[in-house]
Formats: structure tokens, C-alpha cells, sequence
């Protein structure tokens, strides 16, 4: 899409919706002007005898852990339970180019001027157009609508390179982890900057999976968020560690990572005192595991996203395992991922891997598939 088009296409045929789900999805409603055209894939977590309600008229797919184990066997473990990291499910199921994921207590936010923002549409945007990671541009985007190249910017540098993942942000609860949201309980974020930037290369961030986008067929081998929840020392670095993997990979393969619009309207604060829980040795073990990251180099003969993965895998093995036998857990549920991904999408495979499709208006669950 070139920096001039006015609104970026519809690609209902080409992205799918992924949303997480331990709660309702009634918060569809408010978004249905914006998503109704797009199909959804619904990861219900925990009790899979629970029935989630599809507001009629949306077309999904919806999974609970028993699919999730009669699709994946035993591989399934891959899979974190009780942790909105179930998630990536969808990303695998998937058949689509591009994913975009979102919370269930996330809600269509307003722009300083009060229009309604279609959060989907700028990250269509983010994603068809190109992102500067080698260069700082100082106005920001150079690709929006009004911007442009700064003086001093080299124009052999102006191209950019394609875009794999847009991280959109946040208004009133703001991401907070649970010491910060301890010691700010009151605290929102009022401020919209309206502003997209590319992560430099070789610069790490903590990607939020509240309000993400991505190019599935650039970068979804990498978008595993990992072992947390039940059964696991740690919880809520899903998107954390998926972030971390994904920007690396990224920085080699010189595909770009935006952040900033467009904004969601974030409800729900959840319980700092539980997520502190599920956070604790996590604010500790970054410490460790940022440093590793920014060390990271991989071996040249790899090219594709699976097989640097692997490699990534085998180097948090080596590189973390000391810190905790989780990491190592982590190391193996990072190749199961890779095999399942690989079982679900293999290359030749036409068609659609298929659940039971719903239809919203009451539509089947994925039992199906
Ligand atoms: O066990 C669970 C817990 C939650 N979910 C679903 O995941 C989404 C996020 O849950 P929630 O809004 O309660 O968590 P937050 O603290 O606001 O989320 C942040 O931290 C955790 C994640 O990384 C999240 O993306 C962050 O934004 C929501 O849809 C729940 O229904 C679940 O599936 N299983
Ligand atoms: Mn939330």
C-alpha cells in the first residue's frame, strides 16, 4: 500500500481474529462495526464445558483445551492452559496472512477528537507499510498519511523492509506489571500519542498481546507465548518472551516491528496481588534473560523462521537453563511448538485446517475438526 492511500483495504479474506477467552465475549458488541467482515478463531481457556456465547451474526471457529488436545496429542502440552497464552493456539489453527489479537476486556477507544478508532484498520495499515528499523526518522512514521523522510535521512534507506509485527497500545488500564500496579492502583493513561514508530534494530521491548498484529506467513513460526499458567512457575511473560524471540529473529531477517496507534480502550484491571504471583520470578529472571537476548546471534545458513526458532531454542537451553529447569522445559516446548506448527501447516497442504465453522448465529463448537 503505498504512504498515500487514504484507508487501507478490508482483508477480511486475509487476517483472522484471535481472541484468548477465560471470560465472555460480549464485548464484540462494541466492536462489530469494525470486525463483523473478519472470521474468528476463539481460544476458550479454561473449563471446556463451559459454553461461550458467539454474539450472532460473527463467523468463527472456537477451540477449548479438549480440542486443543484431540487436534495436537500429546504435543498439546506445548500449550499453556490457565493462561491467556492459549492463545497461540489460534495463530497455529490459523490459515491466514496476517493474525491481529485481542483481549476480551479491550473495547473500540476515541480519538482526542472523539472519533472512534477502527484499531484494525491502523494495524492494516502498520502492516502493509514498510518499517525503518537501520534509521530513526524523527517525525515518526514516514509512510503516514502527512509525514515524509526527515532532512538527513539516506535515501538509500527509504525503502524500509517489510513489516511483521504491529504492537498497538492502550488507553485507562494501562500494561502495568503487578509491583507498578501495586504502588499505582488509581493510576490511568489519559495520553494518546499519535504516533507510529519502528523499534530500531537491535533494541529488545515488551510486547503486550492485548493489542497485536502480525504477518503470520513473516513471523508466526516465532509467535509462541510459551509455558505459563497452570503447572508453571510463572505466568503473565507470555508476550513477553514471544516479543523478545519474535525481535531477534526479526533484527536477522530485517523484517521490521512497529509500536504505538492504534489504541484499544483496556477495561478490566486484573488482580495485582494474583499477578504478582504469577509475575514474581519473572521480574526477577529478566534480568538474566534480557542480556541473553541482546547477545543472541544466529548462524547464517539459517533462513527460515522454523529453523532459526529451533536454533533459539537450543540457544536457551545452553544460555538460560542454569537460572531454572523451567527454561529447559521452555527450550523443549519451544521445538514441540515448531513440530506443531509444522503438523498444522504442512508446506504442501491445501485447504484449511478446519474446525467445526460457527456461524455466530448459534454456529457449531469446533468439534469438528
Ligand atoms: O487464565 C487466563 C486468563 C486470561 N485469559 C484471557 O486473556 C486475556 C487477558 O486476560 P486479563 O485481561 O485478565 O489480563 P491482563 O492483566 O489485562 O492482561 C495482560 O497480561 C496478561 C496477557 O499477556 C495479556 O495479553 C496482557 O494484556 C483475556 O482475554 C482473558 O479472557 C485467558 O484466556 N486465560
Ligand atoms: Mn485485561
Amino acid at each position: 500500500m503505498s504512504a498515500m492511500q487514504e484507508v487501507p483495504p478490508v482483508l477480511s479474506e486475509e487476517l483472522d481474529i484471535v481472541i484468548p477467552t477465560i471470560r465472555s465475549l460480549d464485548f464484540l458488541e462494541q466492536w462489530r462495526a469494525f470486525f463483523e467482515p473478519y472470521h474468528l478463531i476463539v481460544v476458550q481457556d479454561g473449563d471446556p464445558s463451559r459454553t461461550v456465547g458467539v454474539p450472532a451474526g460473527f463467523d468463527y471457529e472456537l477451540y477449548t483445551r479438549k480440542d486443543i488436545e484431540r487436534i495436537l496429542g500429546p504435543k498439546a502440552s506445548c500449550i499453556s492452559f490457565k493462561d491467556s497464552a492459549c492463545r497461540c493456539f489460534g495463530y497455529m489453527v490459523s490459515k491466514k496472512k496476517y493474525i491481529y489479537t485481542i483481549d476480551d476486556d479491550c473495547f473500540v477507544a476515541s480519538k482526542p477528537s472523539g472519533e472512534k478508532i477502527d484499531a484494525l484498520q491502523q494495524h492494516i495499515r502498520n502492516l502493509l507499510t514498510p518499517s525503518t528499523p537501520f534509521f530513526f526518522n524523527t517525525l515518526y512514521d514516514p509512510y503516514a498519511q502527512g509525514c515524509d523522510f526527515v532532512r538527513g535521512y539516506p535515501f538509500s534507506l527509504r525503502e524500509g523492509v517489510p513489516t511483521a509485527v504491529s504492537h498497538g497500545l492502550w488507553l485507562n488500564i494501562p500494561d502495568y506489571d503487578a509491583p507498578t500496579q501495586l504502588v499505582k492502583p488509581v493510576e490511568r493513561n489519559t495520553r494518546y500519542v499519535n504516533a507510529v514508530m519502528t523499534i530500531p534494530k537491535g533494541t529488545l521491548f515488551p510486547m503486550c498481546g492485548m493489542n497485536l498484529a502480525f504477518n503470520r506467513e513473516l513471523i508466526g513460526p516465532a509467535m509462541y507465548f510459551g509455558l505459563m499458567g497452570d503447572g508453571q512457575p510463572i505466568g503473565r511473560y507470555d508476550d513477553m518472551w514471544a516479543g523478545w524471540c519474535v525481535k531477534v529473529i526479526c533484527d536477522h531477517l530485517s523484517l521490521g516491528v512497529k509500536t504505538g496507534l492504534p489504541y484499544i480502550w483496556h477495561s478490566k484491571a486484573s488482580n495485582p496481588f494474583v499477578n504478582l504471583k504469577k509475575e514474581y520470578k519473572g521480574i526477577f529472571w529478566q534480568e538474566e534473560i534480557i542480556p541473553f537476548f541482546q547477545q543472541v546471534k544466529f548462524s547464517s545458513d539459517k533462513l527460515t523462521v522454523e529453523e532459526l526458532y529451533i536454533e533459539l531454542a537450543g540457544k536457551v537451553k545452553e544460555g538460560l537453563g542454569h537460572i531454572d529447569p523451567y527454561f529447559s522445559k521452555l527450550a523443549d516446548g519451544m521445538v514441540t511448538w515448531i513440530e506443531s506448527w509444522r503438523q498444522l501447516n504442512p508446506p504442501a497442504a491445501e485447504g484449511e485446517t478446519t474446525a467445526a465453522k460457527g456461524t455466530g448465529a448459534g454456529g457449531k463448537l469446533a468439534n469438528g475438526h
